[in-house]
């Protein structure tokens, strides 16, 4: 049974560094564990202060960052090392400075990558690549310990957008066109992707999400409410962005 828990903090800056400490102590525990970690990273600006506070973080120095699978939860469908995607923004805040196996670090296709300007097939590239990496039978997606997501001023997650097509796709990734938010060509996992994670992490800071992150925890439909993890689903607020939130019990 999946638990939901809204943990709100006082500013942007503060919910970085906890957000960071926490992802530290979940990849640690995931390696003790399991002897690996797995974690889906999203994109937009706060995901980026996340990273960036992870390196000022002395307590990373206990991850073996040589067994952590990163995934990405969506990307920009743009030439590689292009600023807009996701993966640049990411290597840029934190994960160029890290031992990490290049092997384990699972970038989405590129649209000048092998399937060119066709963002279903690398979608589906994608898809080939999580199932690699389940393994033999063991189904078309692996472990996921902590899945990242930043939400939407509109409560979209990842390139999944409010009353879009891409919200019913059943596969494990899709391809969304015409996305409200540039650019308009993007690769995502879907929402039974993003279900099957251990836990789900979704990260808002700012008065402009006050009011899909209110609606979505009063119990509106939009692409945020059906982002949850199989046994946590943790909203991580600043002030500003849980303004409509519902008083907990
Ligand atoms: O590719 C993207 O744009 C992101 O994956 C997107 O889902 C992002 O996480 C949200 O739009 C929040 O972005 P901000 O944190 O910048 O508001």
């Amino acid at each position: 049974m999946s638990e939901t828990v809204v943990v709100v903090v006082p500013d942007a800056d503060i919910l970085a560094s906890t957000v960071a400490a926490r992802l530290v102590i979940k990849i640690i525990d995931a390696q003790a564990a399991h002897g690996s970690a797995s974690v889906v990273l999203t994109g937009g600006r706060v995901a980026a202060k996340v990273l960036r506070s992870v390196r000022e973080l002395p307590a990373s120095a206990a991850i073996d960052w040589s067994r952590v699978d990163l995934w990405w939860g969506d990307e920009r469908y743009l030439p590689s090392g292009d600023p807009d995607r996701n993966e640049t923004q990411a290597r840029e805040a934190l994960l160029d400075e890290l031992p990490l196996d290049p092997a384990r670090v699972h970038a989405m296709p590129a649209s000048d990558g092998p399937d060119g300007g066709d963002a279903i097939a690398a979608a589906g590239r994608y898809a080939g690549e999580l199932a690699a990496a389940a393994g033999p039978g063991a189904g078309p997606l692996p472990r996921f310990d902590v899945l990242m997501l930043g939400v939407g001023e509109d409560g979209h997650v990842a390139s999944l957008f409010p009353d879009h097509p891409v919200l019913q796709e059943t596969g494990t990734t899709a391809a969304t066109f015409d996305s409200p938010k540039p650019p308009p060509v993007r690769v995502t996992l879907t929402l039974p992707t993003i279900q099957s994670a251990d836990e789900v992490w979704l990260i808002a800071a700012g008065p402009d999400k006050a009011a899909p992150i209110g609606t979505v925890l009063s119990g509106g439909h939009l692409p945020a409410a059906n982002a949850t993890g199989v046994h946590r689903t943790l909203w991580l607020l600043d002030k500003a962005a849980a303004a409509n939130v519902p008083a907990q019990p």
